[in-house]
């Protein structure tokens, strides 16, 4: 479980997070949605030391990762797999050494057990056989699957999803929903994922945190959003006729 408590964060005059206070459960997809600006990456990057707070505590599983030295990070940073938006491959490396790189980085594994262990993530997101492929021969769905196999490689207690379904074809999305939905099951994972995708909201959104103006707007499920009557909600997440229409069958 991690837990955020009152993050504040500014770039110069730009006040962007105003305290957002959250839980993020184990086991469960987190979502975190609100509109373009409203300060969900900025948020994502707080939680996993790529940006410092400029107040606030980032607690995994009780652990105050803000208060921490540089050098007593790298345990949690361990525990961590990101997958960031366009999927952040190297591109001059196979899809195997993409997958092998935080386990050549952080493990004393031998080249036998980290094969068999990216051999192993690999089939679990059905690339199995796609060892030496380069990025550049990859569809965009493939390659955030890489991303994902990258991402658990070592197998994380902690998930971090930014806008997964960017540049995806909405079946694709899906595929992609599925698998993060049943990686986070699976292995008990604490997945934060922060998207700009009404699918995912209604169909992965077991946990969903909606900021507006860096602010906690609205907290909930995706069976609780379907009838909130908070009105910025409704607006953001209901915004076209046709999901208005859908909304009346729910
Ligand atoms: N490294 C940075 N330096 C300065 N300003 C930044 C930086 N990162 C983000 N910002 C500012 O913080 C605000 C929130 O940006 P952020 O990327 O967190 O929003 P977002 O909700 O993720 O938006 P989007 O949905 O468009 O990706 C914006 O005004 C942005 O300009």
């Amino acid at each position: 479980m991690i837990e955020i408590k009152d993050i504040h964060k500014s770039f110069g005059d730009n006040y962007v997070l105003k305290g957002i206070s959250g839980k993020f459960e184990a086991g469960m997809n987190n979502l975190i949605i609100g509109g373009s600006g409203s300060g969900k990456t900025t948020l994502l990057k707080c939680m996993v030391g790529l940006h410092e707070p400029d107040e606030g505590y980032v607690l995994y599983d009780g652990r105050d990762f803000t208060r921490l030295t540089k050098d007593e990070r790298i345990d949690i940073r361990k525990e961590i797999g990101m997958l960031f938006q366009n999927s952040a491959l190297f591109d001059s490396m196979t899809v195997q050494e993409n997958v092998m790189f935080a386990l050549n980085m952080f493990t004393k594994q031998s080249k036998e057990e980290k094969l068999e262990r990216v051999n192993f993530c690999l089939n679990r997101v059905n690339l199995e056989g796609k060892n030496d492929l380069y990025p550049s021969e990859l569809s965009g769905g493939m390659k955030k699957r890489v991303g994902i196999a990258r991402a658990i490689s070592m197998q994380p207690k902690y998930l971090f999803v930014d806008e997964p379904n960017s540049g995806l074809d909405p079946l694709t999305s899906i595929v992609i929903d599925e698998l993060i939905d049943e990686i986070t099951n699976e292995y008990n994972i604490t997945t934060v994922v922060v998207t700009h995708d009404m699918n995912s909201v209604m169909g992965i959104g077991e946990s969903i945190l909606f900021l507006a103006e860096g602010k906690k707007e609205w907290e909930g499920s995706n069976k609780e959003i379907a009838h909130t009557d908070n009105q910025r909600v409704n607006d953001f997440v209901f915004a076209s006729k046709f999901a208005q229409a859908a909304k009346e069958k729910l």
